[in-house]
């Protein structure tokens, strides 16, 4: 599977809204209301996540929740984490 480099991902991050590419993975960090939101935001990440067979690393603190997204298996970025940041972007 393709692994991208942080020039070669540029044109896939563009179009996705506050992803940075760091350490061979991307990144967003979300800020909500409260915690319930946050876990509420969680929750359906992940239902998207399993219909993906693919899934982020989640870190969250109250009403923060930052998501990382890399490919293990490939031990870097790919496609596959582009096409899970395109589906939760679309969750909100
Ligand atoms: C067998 C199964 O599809 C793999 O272990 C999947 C599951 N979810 C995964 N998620 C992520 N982020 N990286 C992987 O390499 C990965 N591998």
């Amino acid at each position: 599977m393709e692994k991208y480099t942080e020039e070669t991902a540029l044109p896939f991050l563009e179009p996705l809204d506050d992803w940075c590419f760091n350490n061979d993975g991307i990144e967003k960090k979300f800020v909500f209301d409260n915690f319930i939101q946050a876990m509420g935001f969680m929750v359906r990440v992940g239902i998207v996540a399993e219909k993906q067979g693919h899934h982020p690393e989640m870190f969250n603190v109250y009403n923060k929740v930052n998501l990382r997204l890399s490919t293990h298996d490939a031990d870097g970025l790919t496609k596959k984490d582009f096409d899970l940041a395109s589906a939760i972007e679309k969750l909100d």
